[in-house]
């Protein structure tokens, strides 16, 4: 006999426990299904320990900047910590007890197994099954793409979540896919001095921003001492119980004692029974409305979507999906249109809504402005580490932002003003009478819209 509930929520990453805790503080008999690690992979493969990892690396290369300005500094860079602080501060060791106790104290029902949809409103968990009322939460996250190249399968290549539970590091590294994850950890391991090589299959690295965040991206990881191939794609992958050997289609070969896949990321909906639900589970991810509605009594929310595979999107998602479960009235709808994204390489590279080339093929009356940190005066005094710039993208018929890039020392942080901008559709002459503090690095905003 099925259980009954009123909501099921399948997975427990950053979307379902947000969903899941929000529903059952509200009152709801809510059951949580989770498998694995309860907050998914963001806060054990993902975005805490990765950007631990990341203020590491910075640090070494912050203390190597210290020549000239500063006086003199020598660094010997130590893993050791870095892998312990994952452990101790942001994993407790992959243990999510703390994580199971926060949610069951909020009222779910928490079920440590893999939920299959049996019918609209059933899901099955071990021996369990469930019927929900209102409804069914799907939050089931991705797993990483591995592409179909010759020999690769069977190697003991890493994904992130090898590189995230690294004790020691490699001599060398080569890294398969140049986006996010790709290009983070490759900056992390180039600090700590591996020897990496990046292949990116696209002409540019951080091939869906920016051309100008592509190149800057590239100088700075080279910079770094890395290697970086674009415009390639790798053909075969071999092993020889030592050391990995990729070949490249135009004819060169990579070599490094450690080869880490990014190549992005897919949905794994096999085993979910998505068709009881009556949605195709062959799709390459869940689409849903304005209310992030799937079906009738399904929501999906996070990276299941295919919206943008950020934790805020998550977050984001979730809060829509609790509403209308809720019924609240006026319930938000969501809205991608300033969808923002910060690539956390040193100089961190933030972007919101439209590149230019998306505006363009939106068909979009087009102006751009941009400025260069380095010449702003904040850049200059800055000095050491100042690379960046802001790159504005307007609607000139409407005569607003529709997306903008932050680069710099901060450019994640100076990014919140253009999300606000992109966000609520702030007229750009609006935007040129700011008074921005001097001398900051996002007065450089100002700068850039004196071209337009
Ligand atoms: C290295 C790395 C760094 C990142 N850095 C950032 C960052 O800095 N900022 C940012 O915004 N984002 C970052 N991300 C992305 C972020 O981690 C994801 O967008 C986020 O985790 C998505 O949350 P989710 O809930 O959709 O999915 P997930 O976190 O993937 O959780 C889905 C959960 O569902 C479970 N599940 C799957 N199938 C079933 C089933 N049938 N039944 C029950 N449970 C199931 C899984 O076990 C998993 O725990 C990073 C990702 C990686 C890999
Ligand atoms: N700071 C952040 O917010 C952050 C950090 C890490 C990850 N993430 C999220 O995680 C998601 C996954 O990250 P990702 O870096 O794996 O994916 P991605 O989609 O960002 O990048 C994958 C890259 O691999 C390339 N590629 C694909 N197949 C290839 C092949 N056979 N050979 C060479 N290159 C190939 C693609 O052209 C692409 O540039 C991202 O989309 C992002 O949303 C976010």
């Amino acid at each position: 006999m099925a259980e009954q509930v009123d909501v099921v929520v399948i997975g427990l990453g950053v979307g379902g426990e947000e969903a899941s805790g929000r529903l059952a503080e509200a009152g709801l008999n809510v059951v949580g299904l989770e498998p694995r690690l309860v907050g998914g992979e963001c806060p054990y493969y993902g975005c805490i320990p990765s950007k631990m990892m990341i203020r590491a690396a910075n640090l070494i290369a912050e203390t190597r900047r210290v020549d000239g300005l500063a006086g003199t500094a020598t660094i010997t860079p130590d893993w050791a910590p870095v892998a312990q602080r994952i452990r101790d501060e942001a994993t407790d060791n992959w243990n999510d007890q703390v994580a199971v106790d926060r949610l069951v104290k909020k009222g779910v029902t928490f079920v440590r197994e893999h939920g299959v949809l049996t019918g609209p409103r059933t899901v099955r968990a071990g021996d369990r099954e469930f019927e929900a009322s209102r409804g069914i939460v799907v939050a089931t996250g991705t797993v990483p793409f591995v592409p179909p190249i010759e020999g690769l399968a069977g190697t003991p290549f890493w994904t992130n979540q090898d590189a995230i539970r690294a004790e020691t590091l490699p001599a060398s590294l080569i890294v398969l896919g140049g986006g996010a994850i790709g290009v983070e950890l490759t900056q992390v391991f180039a600090r700590f001095g591996v020897a990496v090589t990046v292949i990116e299959g696209a002409e540019r690295i951080l091939a869906l921003e920016e051309p100008e965040s592509g190149d800057l991206a590239r100088a700075t990881l080279e910079k770094d001492g890395v290697t970086v191939h674009t415009g390639v794609h790798a053909t075969k992958v071999a092993h020889d119980g030592g050391e990995f050997t990729v070949t490249l289609d135009d004819g060169n070969t990579a070599q490094g004692e450690k080869l880490l896949v990014a190549t992005g990321r897919r949905v794994d909906l096999a085993r979910l029974g998505l068709d009881q639900a009556g949605l195709d589970p062959a799709v390459r991810r869940i689409e849903v409305d304005e209310h992030v509605r799937a079906a009738d009594g399904v929501w999906a929310v996070g990276d299941v979507t295919g919206v943008g595979a950020f934790t805020h999107t998550a977050m984001y998602q979730a809060n829509v999906a609790v509403h209308d479960i809720l019924g609240t009235p006026d319930a938000p709808l969501a809205s991608y249109h300033a969808m923002p994204r910060v690539t956390f390489l040193d100089p961190e590279i933030g972007a919101v809504g439209l590149t230019e080339k998306q505006a363009r093929e939106q068909g979009l009356k087009v102006a751009t402005g941009s400025s260069q940190i380095p010449y702003s005066s904040r850049g200059f005094i800055h000095k050491a580490g100042n690379e960046g710039f802001i790159k504005l993208v307007v609607d000139s018929d409407r005569g607003v932002l529709v997306g903008a890039t932050s680069a710099g020392p901060t450019g994640g942080e100076v990014l919140g003003a253009l999300a606000v901008a992109v966000h609520a559709g702030v007229p750009v002459n609006s935007l040129q009478q700011v008074i921005y503090a001097y001398p900051t690095f996002h007065r450089a905003i100002g700068d850039a819209l004196k071209q337009l």
